[in-house]
């Protein structure tokens, strides 16, 4: 592991996905820097387009990229749409990347996934249990694609000497959020649940699975500030998983989320649902050791999550 000062101001920043939960959140946090920040959306560029891409790139030669651009979703998103999360992430990765070097981007990271460890491995997750064992089968085309995306970007880092970089988000939550009923992640599908059944009176929510997987759960601004920071301070080809360091059981967080929505029904558990990976707490010593920490609690983003959400029903109305 390195520790290589990297000056983002008075460069140009490419946040790709900036209209995303996390993407936006680096644009708020991007804010504070002096930086010339680019965008461009979906109808500019669509990054499973090479052609488009790599147009893109010539032209705008991005020096910095935070690569936050990929398809997304929950248990049952990974599960069904199995052949666009696995073709979508691996042709995003390959042709950011691949366009960052050719275009000569100073520095790339890359946000993988938690889901990228094995399902059995030994907790808290460690960096190095990278392709030690099988994967979780519900989120394994995304797994394969996001641990393509490492190693393409590790290649390109061994072969040219390329400055890029790859970060292991744990699930995270709060504005910006996708709130599908189905395809949604559990936060944001809780929220709305809850919400939804304190509005119309409802005796009861239902959850999915068991109840008792456990999850971290990181909130998107503490993201964004950690992306920012190993940027700045990292440089290295291994991983660095971003998270809190604590986690908690799907039954116990229902009843956080009823408790900040303000429902006091009952919670029962669908059990014909997956529960999918049974634990996924990472081991953020390394991040600890690049001087970074989590600073919003569970309590706290739920609330600005929630308020979030109600602030965009408004809007939508
Ligand atoms: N959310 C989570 O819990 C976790 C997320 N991550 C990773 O963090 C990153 C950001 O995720 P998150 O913000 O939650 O996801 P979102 O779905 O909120 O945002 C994804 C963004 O990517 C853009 N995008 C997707 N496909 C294309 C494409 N073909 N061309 C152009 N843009 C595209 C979307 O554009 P548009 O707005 O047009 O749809 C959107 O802006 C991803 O790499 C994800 O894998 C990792 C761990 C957990
Ligand atoms: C971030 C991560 O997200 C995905 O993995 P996951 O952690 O399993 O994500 P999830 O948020 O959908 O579920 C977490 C847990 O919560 C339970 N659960 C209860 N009730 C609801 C519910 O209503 N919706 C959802 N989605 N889950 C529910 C659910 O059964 C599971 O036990 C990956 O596919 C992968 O893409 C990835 O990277």
């Amino acid at each position: 592991m390195t520790n290589a000062p990297f000056e983002l101001k008075g460069r140009s920043v490419y946040v790709a996905g900036h209209r995303g939960m996390v993407g936006s959140a680096l644009v708020r946090r991007l804010a504070g820097e002096d930086v010339k920040l680019v965008t461009a959306d979906r109808r500019e560029v669509d990054l499973c387009n090479q052609a488009a891409v790599f147009d893109w790139f010539a032209k705008v030669r991005p020096q910095v990229v935070f690569l936050a651009a990929a398809k997304v979703g929950g248990i049952v998103a990974n599960n069904t749409l199995r052949a666009e999360f696995i073709y979508d992430n691996i042709a995003i990765a390959a042709n950011v990347i691949h366009a960052a070097h050719r275009n000569g981007a100073e520095k790339l990271m890359f946000l993988g996934s938690s889901c990228i460890y094995p399902k059995l491995a030994p907790q808290p997750l460690r960096e190095e249990s990278v392709l030690t064992g099988p994967l979780e089968p519900t989120n394994e085309p995304y797994a394969i694609a996001k641990i393509a995306g490492i190693k393409i970007a590790e290649a390109y880092r061994s072969q040219y000497g390329c400055d890029f970089i790859s970060v292991m988000p744990t699930n995270l939550y709060g504005p910006g959020d996708n709130y599908h009923p189905e395809m949604s992640h559990v936060v944001a599908a809780l929220i709305r649940r809850f919400h939804e059944a304190k509005v119309s009176g409802a005796k009861g929510v239902v959850v999915w699975g068991t109840g008792t997987p456990r999850r971290e759960f990181l909130y998107v601004d503490d993201m964004a500030d950690a992306c920012v920071h190993l940027m700045k301070t990292y440089s290295g080809a291994g991983l660095i998983n971003i998270g809190t360091g604590e986690d908690i059981t799907i039954a116990e967080f229902a009843r956080v989320v009823a408790e900040v929505v303000g429902y006091s029904g009952e919670i029962s558990f669908d059990t014909s649902r997956p529960d999918g990976t049974p634990r996924k707490l990472l081991d953020v010593s390394r991040l600890a050791g690049l001087g970074w920490r989590a600073t919003t609690s569970l309590e706290d983003g739920l609330k600005r999550a929630y308020a979030a959400y109600q602030a965009a029903q408004l809007a939508a109305q």
